[in-house]
């Protein structure tokens, strides 16, 4: 896959089958565009997820997308929201960049697609255009979960809320995050319980603070765990966002190394404790719950087997 910032950079030659939108998150509705696109190209065709960088909190980091999308498109182009691009007339978009530069035979969005200065630009206009321009439209019917329609939206309530797993399941798959893991203050060992401090990026979208069974993968290998999202009120008066996971069956020096989080379910809030044994009271609680959950969740997968 092809990854470019800036539309006049796009160098592809052949006709294309794009999709648009801002694609927070890669949830399950903007999937079925993805696989629309993917249905659309051949050898004459390639498939191009155009997303707009708004430059706000969010799901997913521009570096995550380019990773989940990979080997899915041909072309991923993240344009920053800039003054030009916001200002820019619907119609012109249509001209100069789908039909211009990305030689666009085959458009798919969701009904609800806007573009252009004042959000001018819908699925309508793009219709008018299509027979003038030559490329087919695909308004897609959006994607529902339990009659409610998965948004980006919808996705971070749900994570503001601790309910990861619908979460999870709105997205398709689970939510979590990726840094590197950083020093702390040395006190989780002290405690019995080391822990790999996890900064996220700055506009990365954290589920509610609090404790969850998690998985951490360090060297590519996947580790079950019991990880703090939050700021640690009890040991600090800092306010930096971190994930720490403790992870039950590594035991290395992990300082440097890139990792990547994914959580799986809630357990409690993130609590200010009047001291560290009451704090280590709980977090050996928390080991329990974490490690009993795995347990349970591999106990279920052996049993839905036979
Ligand atoms: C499972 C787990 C639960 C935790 N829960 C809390 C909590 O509720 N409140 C809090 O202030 N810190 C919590 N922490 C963070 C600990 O305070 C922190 O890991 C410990 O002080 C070690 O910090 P250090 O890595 O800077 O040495 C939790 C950590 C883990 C691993
Ligand atoms: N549930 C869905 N099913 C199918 N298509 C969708 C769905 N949600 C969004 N889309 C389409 O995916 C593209 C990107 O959508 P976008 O990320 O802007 O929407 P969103 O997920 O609804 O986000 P937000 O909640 O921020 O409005 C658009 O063409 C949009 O219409």
């Amino acid at each position: 896959m092809q990854y470019i910032t800036d539309i006049q950079s796009y160098q592809g030659k052949k006709r294309t089958a794009v999709t648009l939108g801002k694609f927070d998150g890669m949830h399950r509705g903007h999937q079925k565009l993805l696989a629309k696109i993917k249905e659309h190209t051949d050898e004459n065709c390639e498939s191009v997820v155009f997303t707009f960088d708004m430059g706000r909190e969010c799901l997913m980091t521009n570096e995550e997308r380019k990773t989940k999308l990979t080997g899915q498109a041909d072309w991923l182009i993240t344009c920053p929201f800039t003054e030009e691009l916001r200002t820019m007339k619907a119609e012109t978009f249509i001209q100069e960049i789908l039909v211009k530069k990305l030689h666009a035979e085959y458009i798919a969005v969701g009904a609800d697609f806007h573009f252009g200065y004042g959000t001018q630009g819908d699925v309508k206009m793009l219709a008018e255009f299509a027979s003038e321009y030559g490329y087919k439209l695909d308004v897609i019917e959006k994607e529902k979960y339990k009659g409610k329609v998965i948004s980006s939206t919808y996705i971070k309530e749900a994570l503001s809320q601790g309910a990861i797993e619908l979460a999870n399941t709105l997205l398709g798959y689970r939510y979590g995050m990726t840094g590197v893991v950083e020093h702390g203050k040395q006190l989780g060992r002290t405690l019995g319980f080391p822990t790999m401090n996890v900064a996220p990026e700055k506009e990365k979208i954290l589920p509610r603070f609090g404790v969850y069974a998690c998985r951490i993968k360090v060297d590519g290998t996947w580790y079950e765990g019991i990880g703090n999202v939050g700021v640690k009120p009890t040991v600090s008066d800092e306010q930096k966002r971190l994930t720490e996971v403790f992870a039950f069956a590594y035991n290395a020096d992990a300082y440097g190394k890139q990792t990547e989080i994914e959580f799986y379910t809630f357990e409690r809030p993130e609590t200010t404790f009047s001291s560290l044994e009451e704090l280590k009271k709980h977090v050996e609680q928390d080991i329990s719950y974490g490690k009993a959950y795995f347990r349970d969740a591999l106990s279920d997968c052996a049993g839905s087997s036979k």
